[in-house]
C-alpha cells in the first residue's frame, strides 16, 4: 500500500512486558496514510515526564533526523502534561500524535457527510482542548493570552457543534421512520474493523445480483467500500436486500476497534444506535485473528451492542474468513466463540460458505406473522396477489372455485395491511 510518496513515520511502544506488539499500530498508521519507517520500543515503567524517558526520546530524536519521519505516534494515551514534555523535547519537525489522535485522524480523512464530519471536528476538539490548556506556561505572559484565545475559541466551537449536532435528525430517527413508513425488517451489520462487515453487505445487497462483484473504484467515496485497512466504512450505508421474499434493509456500521476510549466511542454513537433499532444485529468476528483477541473483541462488542440497547437474543455472531483456518483451528475458535454467544455461525463472504445458512437464521430471528388470505379472483385480487410477493413470503397461492387464497409470512404490521387489503377486495367484489 505504500510507495516512495507515502509521508513516513516512526511509532513508539512501551509495555509491561515483553514482547511490544506493534502490528495493530502500524496498521492504524498506514490507515492514516503514512509509511511506517522505524519503531522504538521498550518495556519498562512509563516515564511521568515525557513518557517515554530521556534515552528513548534521543533515540526518536535520531531516528527523525536519519529517516525525515513527518510523524511519531505513541501507542498509548498521552496526558495533556506527557504530550507538552514530549512535544518540547523531540525536533520541531515530526509532528506527535497519541494513539487517539492518531485515530481522529483516521476517521477525519475518512468522513464524507456532514454529520460525521461535525463529529469528528467535535472530538478532536475535545480532545485537544486540555493539551492547548496544558501549553500555557505561567512565566510568559504573552503564551498565557495567546493560550487563553485558543482555548476560548475551541470552547465556543465546541458549544457551537454540540449545537449543530444536536439539531440534526439522529441516523436511528430516519432509520425507524423509513421502517414505518415502508415495512422492512432491519439488520445491522456490525464488528471491528476489517472483519468483513462491507464485504458481507456487498454479498446481500440485491444491487449486486444485477451487476458484476467487482468493486467500483470510480467513486473514490462509494461507502461500504472494502478495502483491507483499518476503518475503511466510517458512515453508516444501507441496501436493501430480499430474504425468502421478505425486503430487508442492511446497514453497515463504522467498525470497532480494540480500547477505543470510551469518549471516541460515544461521539459515534449514532452508528451504533442504529444497531439498536434493528431487528437483527449480524456481528461479524474475523475468524483469522489469534484466538486470544478474538475473544477479547467479541467480548467488547457484545458488551458495546448491550450498552446500546441490543437484546442478546437480536444478536447472530457471524465467525467471518473460516477460508483462512485449517479443520482444527475452525472447531476450536467455535467453540471458543459459543462461550460469549450461542450458535456462531461460520462463514466467508468471500469463498460464499455458509452465507445462506447465515441468512436462514437472520428470517427466523425476524419478527414473524402468518396469515391465510382468501379473496374473490378478480384484477384486483391479482394485484393483492403481487403486492403481497413483493412484502411478505407467499407459502402457497391457490387458485379454485373463483377464489384466490394464499398463505403468507411476513412482519407482523405488513401482515395486518395485507389482510386489509384482501378484505378491501372481498368487501368491493360483490
Ligand atoms: N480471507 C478472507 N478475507 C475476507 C473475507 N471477508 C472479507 N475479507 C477481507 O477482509 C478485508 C476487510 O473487509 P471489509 O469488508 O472492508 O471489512 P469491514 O469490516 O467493512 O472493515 P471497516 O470498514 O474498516 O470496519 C478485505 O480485504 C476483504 O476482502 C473472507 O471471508 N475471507
Ligand atoms: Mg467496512
Amino acid at each position: 500500500m505504500t510507495d516512495s510518496s507515502t509521508p513516513p513515520a516512526l511509532v513508539a511502544k512501551r509495555a509491561d512486558s515483553a514482547p511490544v506488539e506493534t502490528d495493530e499500530i502500524t496498521a492504524l498508521v498506514s490507515a492514516a496514510g503514512y509509511e511506517v519507517v522505524g519503531e522504538v520500543t521498550q518495556t519498562r515503567a512509563e516515564d511521568p515526564g515525557t513518557y517515554l524517558g530521556a534515552g528513548k526520546v534521543e533515540e526518536l530524536t535520531d531516528d527523525a533526523a536519519d529517516t525525515g519521519a513527518r510523524l511519531v505516534v505513541v501507542d498509548d494515551e498521552l496526558t495533556p502534561g506527557q504530550t507538552k514534555q514530549l512535544r518540547d523535547a523531540l525536533p520541531d519537525e515530526p509532528r506527535l500524535y497519541d494513539r487517539y489522535r492518531l485515530i481522529l485522524e483516521i476517521f477525519g480523512e475518512q468522513a464524507s457527510t456532514k454529520p460525521a464530519q461535525l463529529q469528528v471536528e467535535l472530538a478532536r476538539l475535545k480532545y485537544e482542548l486540555p493539551r492547548i490548556k496544558a501549553e500555557s506556561d505561567p512565566q510568559r505572559m504573552n503564551v498565557m493570552l495567546e493560550t487563553g484565545t485558543r482555548v476560548h475559541d475551541a470552547e465556543k466551537r465546541i458549544r457551537e457543534l454540540e449545537r449543530k449536532l444536536d439539531e440534526l435528525p439522529s441516523p436511528a430517527e430516519r432509520f425507524r421512520e423509513r421502517r414505518r413508513e415502508q415495512g422492512f425488517d432491519l439488520v445491522t451489520i456490525a464488528g471491528y474493523t476489517n472483519a468483513g462487515k462491507s464485504t458481507l453487505l456487498h454479498r446481500l445487497a440485491d444491487e449486486l445480483n444485477l451487476s458484476s462483484a467487482e468493486p467500483d473504484h470510480s467513486d473514490k467515496n462509494a461507502t461500504a467500500a472494502i478495502e483491507d485497512r483499518l476503518f475503511k466504512t466510517l458512515e453508516t450505508t444501507t441496501r436493501r436486500t430480499t430474504i425468502d421474499g421478505r425486503p430487508v434493509l442492511v446497514t453497515d456500521t463504522v467498525g470497532f476497534v480494540q480500547e477505543l476510549p470510551h469518549w471516541l466511542v460515544k461521539s459515534f454513537s449514532d452508528t451504533l444506535s442504529e444497531a439498536a433499532a434493528a431487528d437483527v444485529v449480524v456481528l461479524v468476528a474475523d475468524g483469522s485473528d489469534p484466538l486470544s483477541d478474538l475473544r477479547s473483541k467479541l467480548r467488547v462488542s457484545l458488551d458495546v451492542l448491550s450498552s446500546q440497547g441490543v437484546e442478546p437474543e437480536s444478536v447472530i455472531v457471524a465467525l467471518n474468513k473460516i477460508d483462512l483456518l485449517d479443520e482444527d483451528e475452525r472447531e476450536g475458535r467455535l467453540e471458543a466463540v459459543s462461550e460469549l454467544a450461542p450458535m456462531p455461525i461460520p462463514i466467508s463472504v468471500t469463498n460464499d460458505t455458509n452465507v445462506d445458512q447465515l441468512t436462514d437464521v437472520v428470517y427466523e430471528r425476524l419478527p414473524t406473522a402468518t396469515a391465510d388470505l382468501t379473496m374473490p379472483n378478480c384484477s384486483d385480487a391479482m394485484s393483492v396477489v403481487s403486492w403481497l410477493h413483493d412484502r411478505v413470503t407467499v407459502e402457497r397461492v391457490d387458485y379454485a372455485d373463483g377464489t384466490v387464497s394464499a398463505t403468507i409470512r411476513g412482519r407482523p404490521s405488513v401482515v395486518e395491511r395485507a389482510k386489509a387489503k384482501a378484505n378491501e377486495v372481498s368487501a368491493t367484489d360483490t
